[in-house]
């Protein structure tokens, strides 16, 4: 934790959303001139996608099925905390992209599945910003949670997040619905014992839940859109929420329990930007304070 050089970690399973909560943050930090270091947890993998291919071959040949992108041995936990330190204390840390398809690969003139060169991060930016898997990961070895000023979850409910994913990696990445499907499977125990246990180290969860029919998430055709779906958004610690203030605020919302709003899923990027907006200036007004002691 560090008031002068703070960290928001958005964290949530492949396919969960991710990338679509960073858009929001991102409209913020433009609105309120935030210059925001932006890190894509996908690039602390520990493999790119061909010695992971090798790996997981060599791991299934031994028996075992469940070698993953997941868990913490593929993963470089220890960097990632390093980085969550270092910029804590100074500001600078190193990072890179993981670069997933063609479009991505294009500017770097790299082939997609490789990692770019680690490079020190920008100078002076306001704050660091995680976008990925393991943003609240807390394990016997590291402790990457502690390190982030505010934590969130983007957690659809599990149908829905294999649509996501579903749709995603067919559509973006190429992927046939049999390797998905592979993937998913193959990920489980480590979805279990390392994606889930972060949405209890969170400050704040979101859970689109669909309104219609998701039982087969292999053969849907489509995302269930925004009016089609219900977002659950829970505080650990609902003191200080002003949810009379979200209750006005958000047409068709309520209360489900003393912590937890609903609001209809067209309205979650207003949600999330009335929530996080006051977040962020409590942040950068602590920082410049800091900032103006010395
Ligand atoms: N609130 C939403 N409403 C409708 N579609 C959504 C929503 N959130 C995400 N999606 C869709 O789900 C798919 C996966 O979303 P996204 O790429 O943001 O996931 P992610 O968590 O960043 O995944 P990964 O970490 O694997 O890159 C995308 O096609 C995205 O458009
Ligand atoms: O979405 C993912 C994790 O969030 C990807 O599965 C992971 O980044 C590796 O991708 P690929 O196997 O396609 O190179």
């Amino acid at each position: 934790m560090s008031e002068r050089h703070p960290i928001i970690a958005i964290t949530g399973s492949s396919g969960a959303g991710t990338s679509t909560v960073t858009r929001t943050f991102q409209n913020i930090f433009r609105r309120e001139g935030i210059t925001a270091a932006i890190i894509e947890g996908d690039s602390f993998h520990r493999y790119d996608r061909q010695e992971m291919k090798q790996r997981q071959a060599e791991a299934e040949r031994q028996g075992n099925k469940h070698f993953s992108h997941f868990g913490a041995d593929n993963n470089l936990f220890g960097e990632l905390e390093a980085l969550f330190r270092s910029y804590g204390e100074s500001g600078q840390g190193r990072a890179r992209k993981y670069l997933h398809n063609a479009e991505e690969a294009a500017p770097y003139q790299q082939e997609p599945g490789t990692f770019t060169p680690w490079e020190t991060l920008p100078e002076d930016t306001d704050m660091l910003f995680y976008e990925g898997l393991h943003g609240a990961v807390i394990t016997p070895e590291h402790n990457i949670a502690q390190h982030a000023d505010l934590r969130i979850g983007v957690v659809p409910v599990v149908n829905l997040e294999w649509i996501q994913k579903l749709w995603r990696d067919k559509h973006q990445r190429g992927y046939s619905t049999e390797a998905v499907t592979d993937t998913i499977l193959r990920r489980m125990p480590d979805y279990v014992n390392v994606i889930v246990p972060q949405f209890a180290h969170t400050h704040v969860n979101f859970q689109r839940v669909p309104v219609v029919d998701t039982s087969n998430p292999f053969i849907a055709r489509d995302i269930p859109s925004a009016d089609e779906s219900m977002v659950v958004i829970r505080f650990a610690n609902p003191k200080g929420i002003d949810f009379q203030y979200l209750l006005n605020m958000i047409h068709d919302s309520w209360m489900s329990r003393a912590n937890t709003i609903v609001v209809p899923g067209g309205k979650m990027e207003l949600a999330m930007q009335l929530i996080f907006t006051p977040f962020v200036w409590r942040m950068q007004e602590r920082r410049k304070r800091v900032l103006g002691n010395g």
